[in-house]
């Protein structure tokens, strides 16, 4: 199988991304994840930029072992020495120079002619040769370079003794089947490239830069540039996590493989976006948190009976907990069956129905069901009020000590409705509860939890009624909604009365 290299810019083109700048520490912490992920070259920045940059790329040749550190540099003499000097302690130092080479960049920006390019381009390679061996030359902009001229560049900086040619789409404009022709076309082309390693950087602005980074490899590229969560410059760089995984999954099709461990791809991803403060978006191909996850119930039955009906990756293999199912109100009676058994429920037939029904309801009012949400349905759902049924519950309060409840009830089929006021909501809501039901009892304790997470967790309430005999009735509600978590507690406290609820005098 042919080996791709796997060249890692997350701390420098990366760190181009709109307001993000790493300290020496953050960069370093992120510089022995991606040692962990087996990535091959770590960029760690840009040693001429600034003071700071300089100490980074230092720090981390000093600190990194087993992995090539390289410095990037412009085809200048003063940011070559400074990339050398921060490379000094490297294991295996690479200096990356280079310079733009399609006609807007040469003729607009560096006000240099083409002759003058190829001229600077020998004389940085050689410059850099001083210094290390390992020199890697990019063509900035090449893919909108004359071919013919781009051709010539190169042939100039491996004959200065460059190991490896960048051609990077700068700022992605190819098309994946004219990025992987232009790679060809320079395979072919040439003199001498089958003595060094071609690579492709590919940018994200019309959305292709995996597609033509992909399209770069088969062609024959041996060495992909990107970033982690493809964060970057613009629209950002090649997503790393996803060309890794597009030739592992079907690496039987390509015939390449990697030094990269997939399962410290979620680790990498989460540090970087908890480093950067760049959120990954919950859709992300591969890294986001939607991306193994599913949500509705044909998908969730599917993959119940087999994963691969929905599932090309095994979420594991990039170190993702297993759980993929997310309940929903639109989840079905065979995933909420698989997960109360996983939580060691066994339900089935009426009595699944019942909890179905239930689910429903709350998974109606909130975008996710969560375990701890089943566990309080479950509790719920065996001790629901009988013959006294909540119909209606509505609640004013004006200033701080005035509420005013107003409650409907069935009870066994009669409908009553009464209100009462009080100084406080759940005060209110239970007086109009007595008024209906006459209750003969006191309210000795009354308590209000959170069970579950988000901001529409389900509030389970607590009630304890002490009747006159001295008996001790506990009752319990959920919901979202924390007054109708207390109602349904108070009746189903009184619900339990006489039929054996009382827990002591
Ligand atoms: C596609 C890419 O990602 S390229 C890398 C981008 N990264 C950065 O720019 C890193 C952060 N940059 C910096 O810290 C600064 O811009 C520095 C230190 C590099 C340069 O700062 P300054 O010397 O003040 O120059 P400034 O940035 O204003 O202008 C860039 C100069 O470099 C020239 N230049 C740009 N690229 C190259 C190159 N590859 N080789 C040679 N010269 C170049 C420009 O033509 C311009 O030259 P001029 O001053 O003669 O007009
Ligand atoms: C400096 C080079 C490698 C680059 O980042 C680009 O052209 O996008
Ligand atoms: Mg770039």
């Amino acid at each position: 199988m042919r080996r791709l290299r796997v060249f890692d810019t997350t701390l420098r083109d990366g760190e181009q991304s709109l307001g993000i700048t790493l300290n020496v520490e953050e960069k370093l912490e992120i510089a022995r994840q991606l040692v962990l992920l087996g990535i091959d070259i770590i960029e760690a920045g840009f040693p001429a930029s600034s003071p700071g940059d300089f100490e980074s790329v230092a720090t981390i040749a000093r600190q990194m072992k087993g992995v090539a550190i390289c410095g990037l540099t412009r085809a200048v003499e003063q940011d070559i020495d400074l990339c050398a000097q921060a490379l000094r302690a490297a294991e295996h130092p690479r200096i990356h120079t280079g310079i733009g080479v399609s006609p807007v960049h040469m003729a607009k920006k560096l006000m240099l002619t083409p002759e003058q390019v190829v001229e600077r381009t020998a004389a940085a390679v050689k410059y850099a040769k001083k210094f290390v061996d390992d020199v890697e030359f990019y063509a900035e902009d090449g893919f909108r370079a004359d071919p013919n001229f781009l051709v010539h560049v190169l042939e100039a900086a491996i004959q200065a003794g460059a190991t490896v040619v960048n051609i990077p789409d700068t700022v992605g404009y190819a098309n994946p089947w004219e990025y992987g022709k232009l790679i060809s076309f320079v395979k072919e082309n040439v003199k001498d490239i089958d003595q060094v390693t071609i690579s492709v950087h590919c940018h994200n602005d019309l959305g292709m830069a995996t597609a033509n980074s992909l399209a770069g490899i088969i062609a024959g590229a041996g060495q992909v540039e990107g970033t982690i969560n493809g964060i970057g410059e613009r629209a950002g760089n090649t997503s790393l996590e996803e060309v890794i995984m597009a030739i592992y999954t079907r690496r039987d099709e390509y015939g390449i493989q990697s030094g990269i461990r997939p399962k410290e791809i979620a680790a990498t991803s989460r540090l970087v976006s908890r480093i950067t403060g760049v959120p990954v978006p919950d859709h992300k191909a591969i890294v986001g948190a939607n991306a193994f996850m599913h949500a509705s119930g044909i998908h969730q039955d599917g993959v119940l009976k087999d994963r691969e009906t929905y599932e090309i990756i095994r979420p594991e293999t990039i170190g993702v907990p297993e759980n993929t199912i997310s309940l929903s109100a639109r989840s079905g009676r065979h995933a909420l069956q698989h997960r109360l058994q996983e939580l060691g429920y066994d339900v089935a037939g009426e009595e699944l129905d019942s909890v179905y029904h239930s689910f429903l309801e709350l998974a109606d009012r909130k975008k996710e069901v969560f375990d701890q949400d089943l566990y309080a349905l479950m509790g719920d759902a065996g001790a629901g009020p009988q013959g006294i049924l909540l119909q209606h519950m509505s609640i004013a309060t004006s200033g701080v000590d005035t509420a005013t409840a107003t409650v409907t009830l069935d009870l066994a089929g009669e409908v009553q409705t009464d209100a009462a006021v009080a100084n406080g909501p759940v005060n209110a809501l239970f007086s109009a509860i007595d008024r209906i039901v006459g209750v003969p009892a006191v309210l000795e304790d009354y308590t209000l939890k959170s069970v579950t997470r988000g901001s529409e967790a389900l509030g389970d309430a607590t009630v304890k009624l002490r009747y006159p005999d001295g008996s001790l009735v506990v009752g319990k509600g959920i919901s979202t909604d924390i007054l109708e978590a207390s109602a349904k507690a108070y009746l189903n406290a009184l619900s339990k009365r006489g039929r054996g609820g009382e827990v002591g005098k």
